[in-house]
């Protein structure tokens, strides 16, 4: 069941003049900081060097890539946008900018990204990158977040490639180690998003997305978060494990578990408290939530400078 909330934008036919600030804001920067900085990450992990040159082109590609996919997610759902506190402000349901040009802007970047990294770098690193901008902008947009509550399990997938799509520009092809990091990331987006479904259930709820919290309720979900973050723990050492010159040395084998413990340790309280309340009265949850990103920064980080230390 979707409700339709009414998009406030101006009926007028005209388009809007497009504000640089607002087109910035459709490719959701802050989140995005994140999906380049693990592509960052998994370029500069990759055991082979790229020149500086194609190694900035190849992360301006998932740059560009990762915006634009968010900007399609914005220009489908302007109208669902419109009906949550967390998503009422954005340009489009403010009516600042026009869907025309959203959805063109939209358009050019992700073309842009996939050409541009086919032509300079790798139709191998494209088609990585044409497949996650697909899977993000309609296998779970349109597809699966409208329609079940495994949508972010599921459309999680989009999220884990860009550190992939690094190592294969890098590289020029795929191996043991980023297919470990695409899966450290895959574990991840459930308790990374749930955790902050759990405080905006409301916001979902009303506009009839079946997340999680809202389709299964609170306790189930809070079990599943903790399911998740106990997977996270094992898998996160995988990369000091690794056969060959693709492992990852003791510096990030004892990040990854000292990160991953303070991650199981606020899952643990998430997961097992049993009271449900108002949205706004969720401090573990908002903790668990903003140490999740924290968490993917520092894991990665520690990936690189464990790569690049001289013993
Ligand atoms: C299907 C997967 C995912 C879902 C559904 C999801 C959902 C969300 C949502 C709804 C927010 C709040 C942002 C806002 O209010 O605009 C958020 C924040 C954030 N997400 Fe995710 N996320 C997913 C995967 C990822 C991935 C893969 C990354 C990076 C590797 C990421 C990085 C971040 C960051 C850095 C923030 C904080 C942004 C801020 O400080 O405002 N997310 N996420
Ligand atoms: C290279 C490439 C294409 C990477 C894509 C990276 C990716 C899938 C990131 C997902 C992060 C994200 C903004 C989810 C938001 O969910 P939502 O869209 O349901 O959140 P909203 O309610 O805030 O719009």
């Amino acid at each position: 069941m979707t409700m339709t909330i009414p998009n406030p934008a101006p009926a007028s036919s005209a388009p809007l003049p497009a504000d640089w600030r607002d087109l910035f804001a459709l490719t959701k920067p802050r989140v995005m900081s994140l999906v380049i900085f693990t592509g960052l990450c998994g370029l500069l992990a990759a055991p082979t060097t790229i020149h500086p040159v194609l190694g900035f082109t190849a992360i301006l590609c998932i740059a560009m890539g990762a915006g634009g996919a968010a900007a399609l997610n914005q220009w489908w759902e302007a109208d669902l946008d419109a009906g949550m506190k967390r998503t009422a402000q954005r340009p489009l349901p403010q009516g600042r900018l026009d869907r025309t040009t959203a959805r063109d802007f939209a358009g050019v970047l992700c073309a842009a990204s996939v050409f541009l990294m086919g032509f300079a770098i790798s139709w191998l690193a494209a088609a990585i990158l044409a497949v996650s901008i697909v899977y993000y902008a309609v296998v779970y947009t349109i597809w699966l977040k409208p329609r079940t509550p495994q949508n972010i399990v599921i459309g999680g997938g989009a999220g884990a490639f860009p550190p992939l799509i690094g190592w294969v520009a890098a590289t020029g092809h795929v191996s043991l180690m980023p297919v470990v990091l695409f899966a450290i990331i895959f574990f991840w987006t459930p308790p990374h998003f749930w955790a902050l479904a759990l405080f905006v259930k409301t916001d979902y709820a009303k506009v009839g997305i079946p997340m999680m919290p809202v389709v299964a309720g609170e306790r189930s979900t809070r079990r599943q978060i903790l399911a998740y973050a106990v997977l996270l723990l094992p898998l996160s050492a995988l990369p000091w494990w690794l056969p060959g010159d693709e492992h990852a040395g003791a510096v990030y084998g004892v990040s990854a578990l000292v990160l991953s413990s303070v991650f199981l340790a606020l899952s643990v309280r998430v997961g097992l408290r049993e009271r449900t309340g108002p949205d706004d009265a969720m401090k573990p949850e908002k903790q668990l939530f903003a140490y999740s990103v924290l968490y993917l920064f520092a894991l990665f980080a520690a990936l690189v400078v464990d790569r690049f230390l001289p013993f």
